[in-house]
Parts: C-alpha cells; sequence; structure tokens
C-alpha cells in the first residue's frame, strides 16, 4: 500500500465520489487523425495517479484534452467536478519539458512566481504571503540555489523541478504533471515523488504521465493504462497485470518480472 492510498479523499474537499478528473466519451483528434476514441474514465481524487502507455498510446493527448490544451475534443470532461472553466486556478499543469521553450528572458523564480498569477492576477504586484508560499516551493523541490539563473541556463532536471515548484506555489488541488521525471536522476525523482505523495495526503489530487511501469507500481495508487481507448483503470495492481501489458505493448514488459 501506497502512503496515499491510506487517506481516502476525506480532505480533499471534494465529495467521497467526486473524481479529480472524469472523462466521458472524450474522442481527440489531430487534423482529422483520431487519437483517442470514445474515452470514458474516472480518476478517484486525493490520489496519485499513473497515465500510462506505449508510446504514441496517446497519454498526452489526454491530459491535454482533459485542459483544453486541444482544439479537437468531442465528449464531456470535468475536473474536480467541475467544467474546466470554473476550475482553473485550481488545477496546475507540468508540462512535458521539451514542450517548454522560452523565448523570452526570464529566472527561476519569476517561473514560480507564475503559479501565484491565477490567485492574484499578472498585473498586480505579489503579496508577502505569496513570496513565502513561492520560496517554501522551491525550498520543497531543492531549487532555491537556482532563483535567479536564467531558465535558459538550467539543465532539463532542475527545470522540471522548478516547474514543478510552479505548481507547488499554487496550491492546487488536482496537479497533472506530463512526464515530470525524464530528465531527473533516480534519487531525485524519489524526492520529488516524496513531494506528491505528501501532496495527496493532504487531499490534493496527482495525475503524472509516466513510463516507468516500475515506478508506477512502488509509488502510485491508481493507474490508467492507454493504447488509443482506455486499456484498463484503477489500482495500480489490478491495472499492471500480464494480460493488461499484453494488450496495450504487444508484450509484458520484462521489468515487472524483477
Ligand atoms: N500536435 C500534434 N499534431 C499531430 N499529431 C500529434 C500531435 N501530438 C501528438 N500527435 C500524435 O498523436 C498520437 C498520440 O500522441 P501522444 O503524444 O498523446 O502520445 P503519448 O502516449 O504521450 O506518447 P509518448 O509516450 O511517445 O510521449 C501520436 O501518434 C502522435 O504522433
Amino acid at each position: 500500500m501506497t502512503a496515499t492510498s491510506r487517506r481516502g479523499a476525506a480532505d480533499s474537499g471534494l465529495g467521497e465520489t467526486t473524481p479529480a478528473l472524469s472523462l466521458r466519451g472524450v474522442t481527440a483528434s489531430y487534423g482529422g487523425r483520431t487519437v483517442l476514441a470514445d474515452v470514458s474514465v474516472d480518476v478517484p481524487a486525493a490520489t496519485l495517479s499513473a497515465v500510462v502507455g506505449p508510446n504514441g498510446a496517446g497519454k498526452s493527448t489526454l491530459v491535454k484534452a482533459a485542459l483544453g490544451l486541444i482544439p479537437a475534443v468531442r465528449g464531456r470532461v470535468r475536473l474536480l467536478g467541475e467544467p474546466l472553466s470554473g476550475v482553473r486556478r485550481r488545477v496546475a499543469y507540468v508540462p512535458q519539458q521539451d514542450a517548454v521553450t522560452s523565448d523570452f528572458p526570464i529566472t527561476a523564480v519569476q517561473v514560480v512566481e507564475m503559479g501565484r498569477y491565477p490567485h492574484r492576477g499578472w498585473w498586480r504586484r505579489l503579496r508577502e504571503a505569496d513570496d513565502e508560499l513561492v520560496a517554501e516551493a522551491m525550498d520543497q523541490v531543492g531549487v532555491v540555489d537556482l532563483a535567479n539563473r536564467p531558465l535558459d541556463e538550467l539543465s532539463g532536471g532542475q527545470r522540471q523541478r522548478v516547474f514543478l515548484a510552479r505548481a507547488l506555489a499554487q496550491r492546487a488541488e488536482l496537479v497533472i504533471l506530463d512526464e515530470p521525471f525524464t530528465a531527473v536522476d533516480a534519487r531525485t525523482e524519489s524526492a520529488l515523488l516524496d513531494v506528491l505523495t505528501g501532496l495527496c495526503a493532504r487531499g490534493a489530487s496527482v495525475i503524472a504521465v509516466h513510463h516507468d511501469l516500475r515506478t508506477v507500481l512502488r509509488r502510485f495508487d491508481h493507474a490508467v493504462l492507454l493504447a488509443g481507448e482506455v486499456v484498463a483503470a484503477g489500482p495500480v495492481s489490478g491495472v499492471l497485470t500480464a494480460a493488461h501489458l499484453e494488450r496495450a505493448y504487444g508484450m509484458a514488459p520484462l521489468v515487472l518480472d524483477s
């Protein structure tokens, strides 16, 4: 049992049965090509949940569809029980790092401060309380010493931590991350997972696209296994079975044997 599964949705502020994310009949396309077809799935609140599946399975597309980042989406999406328009400030997104470009000069601390804009508006000065939340978030992921470094001079792993700090500073109730650990070493990944597990223990919901099934088995509560459609969803041990993995990947990944 992982740390977060010992806690229910009790502290999340959501009803026991209100999912963190609910998709009904969601179809997503790029240029007329359907990538996700008729996906219906619920991700429970106050859990650390993974979206897994082979390359091209539609994992990033699923989270982008949920966040309104893809134009051609049909179906019904609810985040924290509401349409996206009503919950933007309660939901944080950590994009895949190769999708992040910085065409203008911005420092690490300025990125983290952006986590407070949904609460203050970008045109207003942040208050002392915001500064404290920003400092706390940077401390949690170990990037305090990078505060004044330009973003485009940071390594991939440092950037991933800075963007995670932005989500933490937002104090979001639902944090959605797309491959947040691709550029970090194993020790840092474990430390960041501790931070995410801590969020869930306090009632927040975390959904991460993640490719490392071994980590998902060890550290996550819930998983959605995708292969253009939902192959399985639910508690991790019931999702990452040999039969499901064979269906999704065409073979059971050997890593689960060890
Ligand atoms: N902007 C886009 N325009 C056109 N096709 C896209 C676009 N983004 C993704 N696709 C296609 O949609 C499919 C699903 O892509 P997606 O990025 O959602 O998969 P994924 O499961 O996250 O893959 P990976 O594990 O490789 O990151 C792929 O075939 C991909 O080529």
